[in-house]
């Protein structure tokens, strides 16, 4: 994927501008900033759901088109409806392409796909339950297989983690290192928590105030570049492996 000179903004207001980043097959973007910064938006523009107010957006080479097979997307959480029609494994069956042309068939290889998407999630117990009755982080771990389904050139991640616990915080970053390691995808990662992926990291895009930075974490998670950013102190403290980053505000406390 790749932006140039790319900005984003609602009426009168902008929200980031100037963005020129190229990722690679592959490469492991974490997108940080605080609440309101533009991160979901950032993913957005990457599925062709956001028009850019200025700059180009090409994705795998192209310019950017909704609904396209090769970007797979693990959205912010949110609880499925109870009544939801759908087994937690035709969940997962819905990120094969073959589904989302309403084709009743499912290839033999295609659910061999689906079985062990399912048992690296660890959902093999609940497969056959309806969704709508399971835990959001159950549910949460189907996104995962569902994005993970149609092997996606480019993996766009929001807040992936979030309401997991720490084993399976562990099984899905593993599925996503691969998904970009082994099978060359570009993942483009949100968070606001980079400890859990942070060994994974190539690169940081840092939303903050409107600006933005890019760079690796030795690069950006530093306490002078994320001072600048945020206008404001913010140490960043470094604790066996972990980053710390002290006096992180939201965007809504400085626009107050
Ligand atoms: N279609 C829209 N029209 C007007 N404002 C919008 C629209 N979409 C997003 N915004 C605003 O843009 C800002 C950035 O939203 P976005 O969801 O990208 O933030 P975020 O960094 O993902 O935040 P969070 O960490 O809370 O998920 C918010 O203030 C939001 O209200």
């Amino acid at each position: 994927m790749q932006l140039e000179a790319a900005a984003v903004g609602f009426g009168a207001r902008s929200l980031w501008s100037e963005v020129d980043i190229s990722l690679q097959r592959g490469e492991f973007l974490a997108v940080l900033g605080p609440n309101g910064a533009g991160k979901s938006t950032f993913l957005k523009v990457l599925l062709g759901l956001q028009r850019l107010t200025a700059g180009t957006v090409e994705v795998m080479g192209r310019p950017v088109r909704r609904g396209s097979s090769q970007v797979g997307y693990i959205p912010q959480h949110h609880q499925l409806e109870l009544e939801t029609p759908l087994r937690a494994r035709d969940l997962v069956a819905l990120g094969l392409e073959g589904h989302k042309y309403g084709l009743p068939w499912v290839s033999r290889r295609a659910r061999r796909r689906i079985d062990e998407l399912i048992e690296q999630v660890g959902a093999q117990d609940y497969a056959q339950r309806p969704v709508g009755v399971l835990s959001g982080g159950e549910q949460q771990r189907l996104r995962a297989a569902q994005a993970l389904a149609g092997d996606p050139g480019l993996l766009l991640c929001d807040e992936p983690l979030h309401s997991l616990d720490l084993n399976h915080q562990r099984a899905i970053t593993e599925l996503i290192r691969q998904q970009a390691v082994d099978r060359g995808a570009a993942v483009v990662f949100v968070t606001h928590e980079i400890n859990p992926v942070i060994e994974h990291v190539d690169r940081v895009l840092y939303f903050a105030r409107g600006a933005h930075r890019v760079g690796t974490v030795q690069e950006v998670m530093r306490s002078e570049v994320l001072t600048e950013l945020y206008q404001s102190p913010v140490e960043v403290i470094e604790h066996r492996g972990r980053l710390v980053v002290m006096g992180e505000h939201s965007e809504g406390t400085h626009h107050a």
